[in-house]
């Protein structure tokens, strides 16, 4: 069976609208309230909106009423979705002039929720959904995709946040990843593709509702992935050669990372994008704690992708700082769900724990995260380990009393699996600690004081990675390119940030950040000789600044642009163009 092999498809019909012999270039908003009569009239949608052209900041004064009205964080959701589906450049617009206030209501915590409730609360594709049963047909189906591809985020839902596995319910976060991806680097969206392979599920409940949409068969075998993965991969890169493919969530993204990393331009976020985000905040971490490298030590709470993915990263910038690899990697303690990760535990550690397993315990077998916090006097508490609410307040206590100014970084998602909240945080130091989250939490007062959390998310890096290797056109994407993200995003505080003590940039510069992000990792790229761009080469760093602010997709300009297009047709007299579409609306009026 043929799934399609044309590009596009040709049942598939894009900007349907054409003026004399132009074709527009819209991509969802045709029924937008700011195009000018004219525009409605030539597009055909005169008589099918309200007659009042609105401005955008009315149109946004709509929206946030309409936000305001809806009573639940997925109700909001659902709108937001609504929106981006009718039309997509209001949806951007809204989302770059209120990124503080709606990111978490498309990205986490809300998401969270959204994957929890996918089967029930689905009204619309959003993407793609790749079977087991689909192998050997994927370089077909790939082809239905009606638009240019230049990044895929891809998800096999098996680790959703913190929420375990949630099949192909887990197509929320893609979707959610690549908002961002457009709101915070400029992606155009529909150069984006939220991917979901559907490789069964270890999630019985999943399996037996009935509204579930996946296949319902337990997870595949690691070999049956990596088959399917092959084949994916291929299909990919055999119809978008360019495309940059980011994994997300897997419960074990270790074979993928080690498979792919050397021959595709492909990195897994998990391990790689959120070290670098932490290494970034990190660095202004120490600094503020004002203990020298060699005097700290770090207790991680969770062993997984996340947490030896963050340790490695650190173990790079502990490096860079003087230390030998020996002496750096000595300075973790890494918790999972059976204690303290030892070589002579008795159970068989997971390959990517090995490296940071301990032999100095002398025989003790450390249970608990209180007396491995005595054992171990730690400068820095790191959570990745999904338990909501593991910091408590004796181990809070435990931080305070030892350090003038505790390194707690909470970094489960969504928020209900975060470690600890801020406010905990605040409390159980006493206001002393240096904190930052993986979900976002409010500014709080303390002792006559305004305190605003950092949000230790790897939302601040993976959009500029994305974007340097799609401008530079990377061959791979390699570990300089994702350190240079992570230093990059350590010197993008302004003045203001650094006198207030904030480890990460405000959220609402979020746009600029991603552009230093890129820049950084573009001239990484170019030093590995992975980049294929090579004019910009060379670019000074300031004119690498502006090549890179110039393509990336502006939700405003591009009103604008889609405006001065059907003007400039209008103008040109394509009025009574070869359809005679304005002929018969001049008729018809
Ligand atoms: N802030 C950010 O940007 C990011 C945050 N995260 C968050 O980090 C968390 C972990 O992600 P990831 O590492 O990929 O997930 P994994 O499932 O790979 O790892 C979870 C780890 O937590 C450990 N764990 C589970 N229960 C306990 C327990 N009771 N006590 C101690 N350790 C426990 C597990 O132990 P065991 O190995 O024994 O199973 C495992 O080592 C998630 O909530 C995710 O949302 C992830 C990426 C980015
Ligand atoms: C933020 C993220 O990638 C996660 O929690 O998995
Ligand atoms: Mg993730």
């Amino acid at each position: 069976m043929a799934y399609g092999d044309s590009h596009p498809p040709a049942n598939v019909k894009h900007n349907p609208h054409v003026v004399g012999s132009r074709h527009l270039t819209t991509t969802g908003g045709d029924y937008d309230t700011s195009y000018p009569l004219e525009v409605r009239k030539y597009i055909r949608t005169y008589g099918l909106v309200p007659p009042t052209v609105e401005t955008f900041e009315t149109q946004a004064q709509r929206c946030l009423k309409i936000l305001e009205l809806k009573q639940t964080p997925i109700e909001k959701y659902q709108y937001l979705v609504h929106l981006r589906a009718t039309n997509v450049h209001l949806f951007y617009r809204l989302l770059s002039q209120n990124v503080k206030e709606l990111t978490p209501l498309i990205y986490t915590p809300t998401v969270g929720e959204a994957c929890q409730r996918w089967s029930e609360l689905y009204t619309q594709p959003e993407g793609m959904y790749l079977s087991h049963s689909d192998k050997g047909n994927l370089h077909g189906i790939v082809q239905n995709w009606p638009h240019n591809v230049e990044i895929t985020v891809v998800t096999d839902g098996s680790r959703i946040l913190g929420l375990g596995d949630l099949g192909i319910n887990g197509m929320g976060i893609p979707v959610g990843k690549l908002a961002l991806y457009t709101a915070c680097a400029g992606i155009r969206p529909e150069a984006t593709l939220p991917l979901t392979v559907d490789l069964g599920t270890g999630n019985k409940a999943l399996r037996e509702d009935p509204l579930y949409m996946g296949s319902r068969i337990p997870k595949v075998t690691p070999e049956e992935e990596r088959e399917f993965l092959d084949e994916l991969m291929a299909a990919l890169t055999e119809r978008w050669p360019g495309i940059v493919i980011q994994f997300e969530d897997w419960k074990n993204p270790f074979p993928s990372l080690e498979r792919y990393k050397d021959t595709y331009a492909m990195f897994n976020d998990d391990v790689q994008g959120t070290g670098a985000v932490i290494v970034g905040g990190f660095i202004n971490a120490v600094k503020a704690a004002g203990i020298p490298i060699r005097d700290h030590r770090a207790v991680f709470l969770g062993a997984g992708s996340a947490g030896v993915g963050v340790a490695k990263q650190i173990v790079e910038f502990f490096m860079k700082e003087g230390l030998t690899e020996d002496e750096a990697r000595q300075k973790f303690w890494f918790v999972d769900s059976n204690g303290l990760v030892t070589s002579d535990r008795g159970d068989k550690l997971a390959d990517h724990k090995v490296y940071f397993q301990r032999t100095d315990n002398s025989g003790k077998q450390i249970q608990s995260l209180a007396r491995l916090i005595d054992y171990v006097r730690p400068t820095i508490l790191m959570g990745l380990s999904t338990i909501g609410g593991a910091f408590n307040a004796e181990i809070l206590g435990k931080m305070a009393k030892l350090n003038e100014h505790p390194i707690i970084f909470p970094l489960s998602n969504p928020s209900s699996k975060s470690e600890c909240t801020f406010e905990e945080a605040v409390a159980g130091t006493n206001g002393k600690c240096i904190f930052a989250s993986g979900s976002p939490f409010p500014s709080l007062e303390w002792d006559g004081q305004s305190l605003t959390p950092g949000q230790g998310n790897n939302m601040y890096v993976f959009p500029g990675i994305g974007l340097g290797a799609i401008l530079c056109r990377s061959v791979n994407i390699t570990q300089d390119m994702i350190y240079a993200s992570a230093e990059s995003l350590s010197i993008s505080l302004n003045a203001q940030e650094r006198a207030d003590g904030w480890l990460y940039p405000d959220i609402r510069r979020i746009r600029e950040v991603s552009v230093e992000v890129a820049i950084g990792v573009i001239r990484a790229a170019q030093k590995n000789s992975v980049d294929r761009e090579l004019n910009l080469r060379n670019l000074s760093d300031a004119e690498l600044r502006e090549y890179v602010q110039q393509r990336m997709y502006d939700p405003f300009d591009e009103g604008k642009k889609i405006l001065h297009e059907l003007n400039e047709i209008v103008g040109n007299g394509h009025a009574n163009g070869a359809n005679g579409h304005a002929n018969g609306m001049r008729a018809a009026l």
